[in-house]
């Protein structure tokens, strides 16, 4: 660069070119190093170069650790705000399958008369990265350290990001001022699968169904499948459905992307909201078989149920409102399979339901919903997830009763925690558990009266036989099961 200075001040301007070409070509002799520079600005739009960024998230990992000067800067929507960088001349070493490189980090020389479009200051630089490295490791650099950088560097970065919530917006509100179709809000949930109350065999066996879908990239590429997968939760209100989608967003590092199906016009705007999801994505469909009239028995219900009931007019509304919702289920299949294919990326698709049965077979069969997981009521092992989370307990004296109620009432994961929740200050883990008892006899007995109940109404026949042949009348006494005869 000396010699290029001297070139400048001592030599006319006919000779400059040409002795500034021979220099160059003395250096490159001379000099066995190749170097390659990252502008952070590229492009006649000044938008920040993808590349930049990426080296700068892929060495703020390494050079926090290596460089002497660090440049601190805050970066929005991450999960660590304050991203510590390597300051501007500042230079650090790296290594690729054995090859030794440098990258520096730099600063044009400012011009303060120039005038600049750039909302950055113009007495400020442009900066840029300097990869250095021997010429010859030049095809290794430039062809796989690169795209390895780049790669490592975007991965950190979604690695790192703070997670989101989103929930799609009426397509009215999508041509306005903010024309967004999805609002978000930071994704927070504590559920993981260790809090998460279900059979431990079954855990596994989710945790590696999903392991094996985040390291699937290059399996799906070989046989020809997009990267999706589709998870069916079904089972009673309060078994965990809910909580599980937060399990398994936070094991993954997803987003999570709520579709309110009944907020969707017609087909093209659930394409269209596909579209703008983004990869590393759980997209969830609640209570499915009550977003929409997607199930043939759900029609059939429906027009039997209006040829009986009079109209409400709070109810007519809202079903007015639902049936505005014009996606069919060929619409969200097509969702599923035929577009989804298109979105490059990981995505997971999951639909809850409380009712299995009423769901098309087409829209949960194998391919579509591969997995299908049922959570049901607590049983025993469960149970000691939750005694865990709530009380801090791996055992106690009271566990092998609270086993015996398990195995015999029906209860949810949701009940069991409610009552293991301490109802004041001190209240000590034996009470707890002695109101759950409580819970759970009161519950076994009345499910004991149901199932007399039951009984009961098979045999009316010959009761009310009875009752025609001496004149009584049958009273069953709910409490107690007995059957009462007592005279008119
Ligand atoms: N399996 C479980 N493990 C841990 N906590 C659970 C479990 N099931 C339920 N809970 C607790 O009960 C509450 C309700 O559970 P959740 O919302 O996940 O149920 P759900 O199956 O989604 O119900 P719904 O069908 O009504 O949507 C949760 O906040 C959680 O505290
Ligand atoms: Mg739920």
């Amino acid at each position: 660069m000396f010699l290029y200075a001297i070139i400048e001040r001592f030599f006319p301007a006919a000779l400059r070119d040409t002795l500034q070409i021979h220099t160059q070509k003395v250096v490159n002799l001379l000099y066995p190093y190749v170097q390659i520079t990252f502008p952070e600005f590229s492009g006649e739009r000044l938008k920040r170069s993808e590349a930049y960024t990426a080296i700068q998230t892929y060495l703020s990992e390494n050079s926090s650790q290596l460089a002497k000067r660090l440049k601190a800067e805050v970066v929005k929507d991450s999960q660590n705000p304050l991203v510590l960088s390597m300051d501007d001349d500042e230079e650090v070493t790296d290594e690729f399958q054995g090859v030794k490189l440098w990258w520096a980090a730099s600063k044009t020389a400012s011009n303060p008369h120039a005038y600049s479009f750039s909302y950055y200051s113009p007495l400020d630089g442009k900066r840029y990265f300097k990869l250095t490295f021997h010429k010859k490791h030049r095809d290794l650099i430039t062809v796989a350290y690169i795209k390895h950088v780049l790669e490592e560097g975007k991965e950190i970065a979604l690695r790192n990001r703070q997670r989101k919530l989103y929930t799609n917006n009426p397509s009215s509100g999508w041509y306005g001022y903010k024309q967004s179709k999805w609002s978000h809000i930071v994704f927070e949930h504590p559920a993981t699968f260790e809090t998460l109350a279900m059979e431990q065999r079954k855990k596994e066996e989710i945790i590696n169904d999903l392991v094996k879908f985040r390291n699937g990239k290059d399996y799906y590429a070989k046989i020809g499948k997009a990267w999706k997968r589709g998870y069916l939760l079904y089972g009673p209100p309060g078994t965990g459905k809910s909580t599980m989608i937060a399990a398994m967003a936070n094991f993954m590092n997803y987003d999570v992307y709520d579709l309110e199906l009944t907020a969707v016009k017609d087909n093209t705007e659930l394409r269209k909201l596909l579209i703008e999801t983004s990869s590393k994505a759980i997209i969830v469909v609640e209570d499915i078989d009550c977003s929409l009239d997607l199930t043939g028995q759900r029609n059939m219900r429906k027009e039997r149920s209006e040829e009986e009931e009079p109209k409400d007019p709070n109810k007519k509304e809202e079903e007015e409102s639902n049936k505005s919702s014009k996606v069919t289920l060929s619409g969200l299949l097509n969702f599923i399979d035929g577009i989804w294919s298109a979105c490059g990326g990981e995505r997971i698709i999951i639909f809850t339901t409380n009712f299995v049965d009423k769901l098309d077979p087409a829209l949960i069969r194998t391919g579509r919903m591969d997995k299908h997981i049922e959570l049901s009521y607590c049983r025993f092992e469960a149970f000691k997830v939750l005694a865990k989370n709530y009380l801090d307990v791996d055992s106690h004296h009271l566990f092998p009763r609270i086993s015996n109620l398990l195995e015999v009432t029906n209860v949810t994961p949701a009940d069991v925690a409610e009552n293991l929740m301490p109802k004041c200050v001190n209240e000590d883990v034996e009470t707890c558990l002695l109101s759950l008892i409580q819970a759970l006899e009161s519950e076994e007995e009345e499910s004991d009266d149901a199932g007399l109940n039951e009984e009961k109404d098979k045999e009316e026949p010959t009761q009310q036989q009875k009752m025609k042949n001496n004149g009584h009348t049958v009273e069953d006494v709910k409490g107690n099961g007995f059957i009462h005869l007592s005279g008119k």
